[in-house]
């Protein structure tokens, strides 16, 4: 199977163009592929297929083997995957997700690409959107969630994917890969949860660390530092633009008039390869 390893930020994929691959069983090629000893090793194995209601279909498979509804970073790296290997003369394009059409765009400056530019849609507040137990038309904006004996208040919706986000004094003394599973598989999130603990730098800055649902700690998450920002406006805690500062970079991202999420930043193809099915 012909690949490509590309990253958004730290958090790796590996792409495959599943109009010229063909495999039966996607969630097990991902367990497989995704595994960091044992296979190429990537938090997600992304495939493009064709589509006849955008450019293109996007499916992301989480390195636990899960199928998830949209990944922000994945974004960025396939639409300069798309456009590199020829597969389309756009820079502008429309990706069918299970979250729906997401649009990427490349913004060149003086002919270099500087940054890839996403409308990642709208954000999903409802708990029965999330999804989240509750009344389904509810916000849950600063609700407690009770983990290991301790109440956190968490602010929950969705991306297309669900988004539990906490705000807390300082991120370094979150004991992740503890708290982390233990919110993802919380009795309130029937499809699991994405988990964003965020510190609050100022007005237009946010400090993220993520525990992504089906894939553990990554350096990055996109859609989850999209959620950041709804939340942190939803909380009064910035305007409708900062930049949310991730362990492995920044990402640029608006909630526009248009109730639209854009998120901005890099992707990067790491190296190319066949890997023996
Ligand atoms: N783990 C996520 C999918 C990947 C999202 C993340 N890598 C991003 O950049 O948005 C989920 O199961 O919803």
């Amino acid at each position: 199977m012909q690949f490509s390893k590309w990253h958004g930020l730290g958090n790796d994929f590996v792409i495959v163009n599943g109009m010229k691959e063909h495999f039966s069983d996607y969630r097990q090629q991902a367990l497989a592929v995704c595994d960091r000893n044992f296979g190429i090793g990537a938090d997600g194995l992304v495939i493009i297929l064709p589509s006849d209601i955008a450019d293109f279909k996007m499916r992301i498979f989480n390195s636990d083997g899960s199928e998830a509804d949209m990944c922000g970073n994945a974004t960025r790296c396939v639409a300069r995957y798309l456009y590199e290997t020829g597969l389309t003369a756009k820079t502008a394009m429309t990706l069918d997700t299970l979250a729906g059409i997401i649009k990427p765009e490349l913004i060149f400056e003086n002919g270099k690409l500087a940054t890839v530019k996403v409308d990642m849609g709208q954000p999903r507040l409802k708990r029965g959107e999330t999804p989240m137990a509750g009344n389904p038309e509810e916000h849950a904006i600063h609700v407690p969630l009770e983990v290991n004996g301790k109440t956190y208040f968490v602010t929950c919706l969705s991306m297309g994917n669900p988004h539990c986000v906490i705000f807390v004094d300082d991120v370094a003394t979150i004991d992740l890969p503890v708290i982390g599973p233990k919110i993802e598989t919380h009795s309130l999130f029937p499809k699991k949860t994405n988990v964003e603990f965020i510190q609050v730098i100022d007005a237009h800055t946010l400090r993220m660390r993520v525990w992504e649902r089906g894939a553990g700690i990554t350096k990055a998450c996109g859609t989850g530092a999209s959620a950041a920002l709804v939340a942190a406006v939803l909380n009064g805690h910035t305007g409708r633009k900062a930049t949310v500062k991730l362990d492995g970079g920044n990402l640029f991202i608006e909630w526009a008039d248009n109730n639209h999420i854009y998120k901005s930043g890099p992707a990067v193809e790491v190296f190319r390869g066949e890997y023996l099915l």
